[in-house]
């Protein structure tokens, strides 16, 4: 498969003549200009991806991709990988943090098993996929060869093009997995490590030192690995190569995608490198308190909508800032305008 038929083309969404409608419609409202603040930022966002002055959110679909990683066993995270599968089984059981956000808001959560390092039993909200037991040691030769990183984002193609709905909610699992997302920050973005690598799952200062120094030879060992997909391979993860795919389709069906976190931002940074446009269809649903979410928010260009210390993953800020999203599309579809509540403009 080549480069181009992996990756499809996303044409950007511009359409000056939607946006001044979107505008209009939103000024009209019955309030101060303005006044409704980042909301109206996101109904202008709404209404561009899906085509419409009077956007409606449908079947909305959080994802949860997990899989293992062969870095974990150079100890850079607080927590063993036998997390990853046991989380899997919990999210299934309903229990999981993302279990009970998707439960009250009515999102139906599936999981992919993109690779972990354990059979699951197949199961309803089950999607296995799995590509191999887990990612390989980076620091002995890529995470992924250059073949299952493009099964990866093929497999997270058609996984949502099976998908209902017109929105995609991102979620990840995977220990280890904040080690990926900043390897893929520092050589995408070009950054100094230091300024990607973060405590993760809650590593104290003698624990982040040595992830730090993990890290600094993964990208050492990797030194040519510049390229979206090479550096994809090279330092990334199963579950955020399929993201990647996910990503991409999500972009090419003018779908609602919101971004999670620090793991999901990287699969977003990865396919954004491919194709630029891919940022018009995001929502980035909130700031991570993972220390290089900052820097890969700016370098999304993301003004994200909630703040609240989260350090979780698994889809749990984007299921947090899904009201938003309803509500967004809502006041657009209903609130009166000057025009016909009979309220006087401003003077
Ligand atoms: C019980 C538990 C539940 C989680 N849910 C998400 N993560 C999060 O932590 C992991 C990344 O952090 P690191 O790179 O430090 O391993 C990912 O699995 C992520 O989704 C969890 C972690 C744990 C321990
Ligand atoms: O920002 C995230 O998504 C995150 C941060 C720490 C651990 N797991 C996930």
């Amino acid at each position: 498969m080549t480069t181009q038929d992996l990756i499809p083309e996303i044409p950007s969404l511009l359409d000056t003549r939607l946006e001044a409608a979107l505008r209009h419609r939103i000024d009209r409202k019955t309030k101060p200009l303005g006044a409704l603040g980042r909301l109206e930022t996101l109904m202008l966002r709404l209404g561009l991806i899906l085509g419409t002055e009077t956007p409606t959110l449908e079947d909305p679909q959080l994802m949860v991709f997990a899989a293992d990683h062969g870095l974990a066993a150079h100890g850079v995270s607080a927590y063993p990988s036998d997390v990853t599968w046991q989380m899997v089984e919990n999210f299934l059981a309903g229990g999981a943090a993302v279990s009970v956000l998707a439960r009250q808001h009515g999102l139906t959560l599936s999981v992919v098993d993109a690779g972990v390092r354990h059979t699951f039993q197949p199961r309803p909200g089950l999607l296995i996929a799995k590509i191999a037991m887990g990612s390989a040691d980076m620091l002995a030769g890529p995470a992924m060869s250059t073949e299952e990183c493009a099964t990866a984002v093929a497999a997270g193609k058609t996984l949502l093009q099976k998908r209902p709905g017109n929105v995609l909610l991102l979620g990840e699992m995977g220990i280890g997995n904040t080690s990926a997302a900043s390897l893929l920050l520092a050589r995408l973005g070009g950054y100094p490590l230091t300024d990607c690598v973060g405590r993760g799952t809650g590593l104290d200062d003698t624990q982040l030192r040595h992830k730090l120094d993990v890290l600094t030879r993964a990208m050492q060992r990797h030194p040519r690995a510049n390229e979206p997909l090479a550096a994809l391979a090279a330092l990334g993860g199963l579950e955020i190569a399929m993201m990647v795919g996910a990503v991409l389709q999500a972009a090419v069906e003018r779908r609602v995608i919101v971004v999670d976190g620090f793991i999901t931002g990287a699969a977003v940074l990865v396919a954004a490198k491919l194709r630029p446009a891919v940022l018009e269809r995001c929502v980035f649903a909130h700031r991570s308190h993972e220390s290089g979410h900052r820097l890969m928010l700016e370098t999304l260009r993301a003004d994200p909508l909630l703040d609240l210390g989260l350090r979780l993953g698994e889809g749990s800020g984007a299921a947090l800032a899904w009201p938003l999203l309803a509500s967004a599309c809502k006041v657009l579809a209903e609130m009166a305008s000057f025009d016909t509540a009979g309220v006087s403009d401003k003077h």
